[in-house]
Formats: structure tokens, sequence, C-alpha cells
């Protein structure tokens, strides 16, 4: 899927796949360069971060294992509601291991605060965050973010994991959608 495959749904790109790319190349060798010689667990939590999770890996050097969580935070809608449930839990014991939590996004920062003290309480060596955008509602949470792709306004976006209703997930770059979409 592509921007001319969404018509007047499409509002403006805010990050084009190209800075994507290239971006993700930089929060690689970031974390090549921080995890040399140690263990890695990169921790994608779906749906969103499968599109970050895909392309970051392949983009390390390091031979990092993946795992993956699935929490709900959100419903259908645009906001969270800040009760977060695990749905799909990790298979790997997380004890004295170095994990690396990969998200698409970090808007109110209360799913990643929840997940963050829920990996913690398990023993494990390290915790740190990288995520594809950071809105700036999470400057208002506690959370140290290592690895930030880009620092978006506040405004709802989709495509490359973000969706609208479970759509858009599919496009290659980062936008946001026309308003008559909302209101359909
Ligand atoms: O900082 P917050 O306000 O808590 O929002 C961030 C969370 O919301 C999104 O997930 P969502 O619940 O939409 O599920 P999805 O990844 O399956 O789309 C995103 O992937 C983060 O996990
Ligand atoms: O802006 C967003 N878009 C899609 N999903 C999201 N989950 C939190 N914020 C967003």
């Amino acid at each position: 899927m592509d921007a001319k495959d969404m018509g007047e749904d499409l509002e403006k790109v805010l990050v084009t796949e190209e800075e994507i790319k290239t971006r993700l190349r930089e929060m690689a060798a970031e974390i090549d360069a921080a995890y040399a010689g140690k263990d890695l667990l990169l921790v994608g939590v779906l749906k969103g971060a499968v599109m970050v999770m895909a392309d970051l890996a392949r983009e390390l050097h390091h031979p990092a294992e993946t795992d993956w969580m699935a929490v709900s935070s959100y419903g259908a809608g645009t906001t969270s509601s800040g009760v977060v449930r695990i749905l799909k839990d990790l298979d790997a014991d997380i004890k004295d291991r170095n994990v690396l939590i990969v998200e698409d996004v970090i808007d109110s920062g209360l799913t990643l605060s929840w997940l963050v003290g829920n990996l913690k309480s398990r023993g494990p060596a390290s915790v740190e965050i990288c995520t594809m955008v950071r809105k700036p509602l999470a400057f208002s949470v506690d959370l140290d973010v290592k690895y930030i792709g880009f620092d978006l306004p506040n405004e709802f976006i989709i495509g490359y994991g973000l969706d609208y209703a479970e759509k858009y997930r599919n496009l290659p770059f980062i936008g946001t959608l026309a308003p008559h979409v909302y209101q359909d």
C-alpha cells in the first residue's frame, strides 16, 4: 500500500519511507555499539512494532534474539485507556538478560511505563527502550527512552505499523489521516 492507494484519506506524510530507512540504520549502529559482545533480546510489542522490529533486526550486525508480547491498552479508538493487560507473554525467561523493548510509538507513555515495570520485576540484567516515534505527552511520564526514531507532534498518526481501527499498518511511511475518515 502506498500514498496513491490512500486517495483522499491521506492528509499528509510526516516521515517518508526513505527517512525511516536512514534513521533505522543510525539507530541500529548505536544499538550494535551499545551491545557489542553482550547478549541482546529484542522484545517487540505486537502488533504495531512488527515493521520496526523486522527492519531494525535486519539492520543490526548483532546476532540479537527476538521475542514478542501483546498487551492491550487501546480499544478501537484513538485514546489510551491506561489499563494494560497481557494478551501474549514472552516465550523467553529474561532473568539476567539484556532486554531492548521495540515499539512503534510512545504516545501517553502509559503502555511503556507499565511494561518496563513488569519486565524489570522479572530480574533482567537491563531493560531499555527503542521506539520509532515519540510524542510529547510521553514527557510527563518518567520514562528513559534510549533510542528514538522521531519526535512528532501530538497528532494521531498511521502507517509503518501504526493503525487506525486496524487499517493503514501496511503503509511504508508515517502520516496523518484526513478528518473525514474519522467522521465516516
Ligand atoms: O504510549 P501509549 O499512549 O500507551 O501508546 C502506545 C501504545 O499504543 C500502541 O499500541 P496499540 O494498543 O494501539 O496496539 P497495536 O500495537 O496492536 O496497534 C503502540 O503500539 C503502543 O504499544
Ligand atoms: O498516533 C497513534 N496512531 C496509532 N496508534 C497509536 N497508539 C498510540 N498512539 C497512536
